[in-house]
C-alpha cells in the first residue's frame, strides 16, 4: 500500500480477481471532531478500545466487491493511518491508499477523488464517523448505482416532529416529516458525473448527494441502517459504545489462522505431542521437543492476530526454546495475543502420521490444551493410507486453524 495517493492514472492498481476495482470507496476521516471533544482528531480517538477509523474499515473491507479504497485523514496522521489501513485490508492493500484532507469535507472528498485509479466508474464516499454501518449497505447502494447509474443514498425516516424556526426560534411550521429522509453515508454516484459534478460545485455542501443534485444530477435514497449513525457527540460515541458491548462478537471482530509443522521421527528423542509426553513412542527430531501440534497451534493463533509466526516471533536460534515443550511456545503466544488486544475463540488441529494411535488420549490432550489457551481445542488424527512421509512413517504432520477475536474493553 502507498501512504500516497495513487493518482487517477494509477493503472497498476490489481485486485486479487487479476482486475483493477471498478469501485472506489472515500473513507473521509480528516476532520477534527470538534462537537466530540476528544484528545484526537475524531477518527482515532478510541472507540471500545480500537480507533473510530480502523472499526469503520471493518465495515469497508467487509465489503463483497473489491474496491479501490482511498482513506483521507488529517495531514499529519498519514503514517499513523497507514499502519491502520494496511492492517485493515490485509491482502487488498495493494489497492487502498492513504491521503491528506482539506479544511472542509467536501474539499476532502475531493482529494480523494483525485487519487482514484483510472478504472473506478462507480465511487462511494463515507465518513469514518458512521464507524458501525454494516458491509451489506456498502454493497447495497453500490448495486442502486450501477442499476440506475444515479446518486444513491441509504437513509431512514425521521421519527422526531421537525419545526421549521425564524431567527428568533419562532415555531414557522410543522414539517410533514412523511417526506423526509435523514441520509447516511456511504453515498454512492457514477464516477464521471460525481467528478464533474465536484469541478462545477460553487459553494459548500453538506453532503455529496447535495452536491451531485445541484449539478442537475438524480439522487435515490435506499433502506439506511439504524447502526449507521453518525458519532458526533459524546452521547454518540457512549452509544457506539454501548452497541458493541451489547453484541455478540461481530463477524468483522473475528480472525482466522493457520499453523502447519512437520518433524521427522528421531529414534533417540522422547515423544512429545499435543503437550503430552508419550513413553516408548518414537520421537521427533527439532529444536525444541518437536512437537508438531503445538507448534501447528502456535502459527495458526499467531496468524489469526497478524502477529508473525513461530520463526519470526520465538526463533531456533534462541538458546530459551531449546528443548522447549508446547506449553510454552502456547503459554506465550496467549499473552501476546492479549497484549495485542485478541482472545481465542477456537482452536482445531489434526494429527498427520502412523503413530502414535491418538485416539486413546485424544481427552487428555484436548483438555491440556483448552486449558493453556483457556479456549476449546479439539484435535483430531488421521493416516494417509500410506502416501507421503507421513504414510512411510517418517515423520508427524499437524494442521492447526485458530479463530480469534478482538476484545473490545
Ligand atoms: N475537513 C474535514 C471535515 C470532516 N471530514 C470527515 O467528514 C465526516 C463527517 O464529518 P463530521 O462527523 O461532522 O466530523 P468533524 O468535522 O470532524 O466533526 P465536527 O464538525 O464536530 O468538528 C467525518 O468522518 C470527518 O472525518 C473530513 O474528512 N474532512
Ligand atoms: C454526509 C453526512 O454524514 C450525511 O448525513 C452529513 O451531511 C455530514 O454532515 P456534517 O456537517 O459533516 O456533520
Amino acid at each position: 500500500m502507498s501512504s500516497n495517493a495513487m493518482g487517477p492514472n494509477a493503472s497498476s492498481a490489481r485486485g486479487t480477481t487479476g482486475r483493477a476495482p471498478i469501485v472506489g470507496v472515500i473513507v473521509v476521516a480528516a476532520g477534527s471532531g470538534t462537537r466530540l471533544g476528544a484528545a484526537r482528531p475524531k477518527a482515532f480517538a478510541a472507540l471500545a478500545g480500537r480507533t473510530i477509523l480502523e472499526r469503520s474499515l471493518d465495515s469497508v473491507f467487509g465489503m463483497q466487491r473489491e474496491a479501490q479504497v482511498v482513506v483521507v485523514v488529517p495531514a499529519d496522521l498519514v503514517d499513523e493511518a497507514t499502519a491502520l489501513v494496511t492492517d485493515a485490508a490485509g491482502a487488498a492493500a495493494e489497492y487502498a491508499s492513504v491521503v491528506p484532507g482539506g479544511s472542509t469535507r467536501q474539499q476532502s472528498v475531493a482529494f480523494g477523488l483525485a487519487a482514484l485509479g483510472t478504472s473506478v466508474r462507480i465511487v462511494l464516499v463515507h465518513d469514518a464517523a458512521r464507524a458501525l454501518t454494516p458491509s451489506a449497505v456498502f454493497d447495497d447502494v453500490v448495486t442502486g448505482v450501477a442499476q440506475t447509474a444515479s446518486g444513491i443514498v441509504p437513509g431512514v425516516a425521521v421519527t422526531d416532529t421537525i419545526k421549521r424556526v425564524d431567527e428568533d426560534e419562532s415555531v414557522v411550521e410543522t414539517v410533514d416529516r412523511a417526506e423526509l429522509r435523514a441520509v447516511q453515508t456511504p453515498q454512492g454516484f457514477p464516477r464521471a458525473a460525481l467528478d464533474a459534478a465536484y469541478a462545477e460545485a460553487d459553494r459548500e455542501h453538506t453532503d455529496d448527494a447535495a452536491l451531485f443534485a445541484a449539478a442537475g444530477h438524480t439522487v435515490s435514497i435506499i433502506d439506511g441502517d439504524a447502526l449507521s449513525f453518525k458519532i458526533t457527540t459524546p452521547w454518540d460515541l457512549r452509544r457506539a459504545e454501548g452497541v458493541l458491548a451489547d453484541s455478540a462478537v461481530p463477524a468483522s471482530g473475528l480472525r482466522t489462522g493457520i499453523g502447519t509443522d512437520v518433524h521427522a521421527f528421531d529414534d533417540s528423542s522422547e515423544l512429545w505431542l499435543a503437550g503430552l509426553h508419550w513413553p516408548g513412542e518414537r520421537g521427533l527430531a527439532g529444536h525444541s521437543d518437536g512437537d508438531p501440534v503445538c507448534h501447528a497451534i502456535t502459527d495458526a493463533l499467531l496468524s489469526a492476530a497478524g502477529l508473525g509466526d513461530i520463526g519470526s516471533v520465538f526463533g531456533t536460534a534462541d538458546p530459551r526454546f531449546d528443548g522447549a515443550h508446547g506449553d510454552v511456545f502456547l503459554t506465550a503466544t496467549a499473552e501476546k495475543l492479549a497484549e495485542a488486544g485478541f482472545a481465542v475463540t477456537n482452536v482445531s488441529v489434526q494429527v498427520i502420521g502412523n503413530s502414535p494411535r491418538f485416539s486413546p488420549r485424544r481427552t487428555e490432550a484436548e483438555e491440556l490444551l483448552s486449558g493453556i489457551l483457556s479456549a476449546p481445542v479439539s484435535i483430531s488424527a488421521t493416516t494417509t493410507d500410506g502416501l507421503g512421509f507421513a504414510g512411510r512413517g517418517e515423520g508427524i504432520c499437524a494442521i492447526a486453524t485458530a479463530i480469534v477475536s478482538r476484545q473490545y474493553s
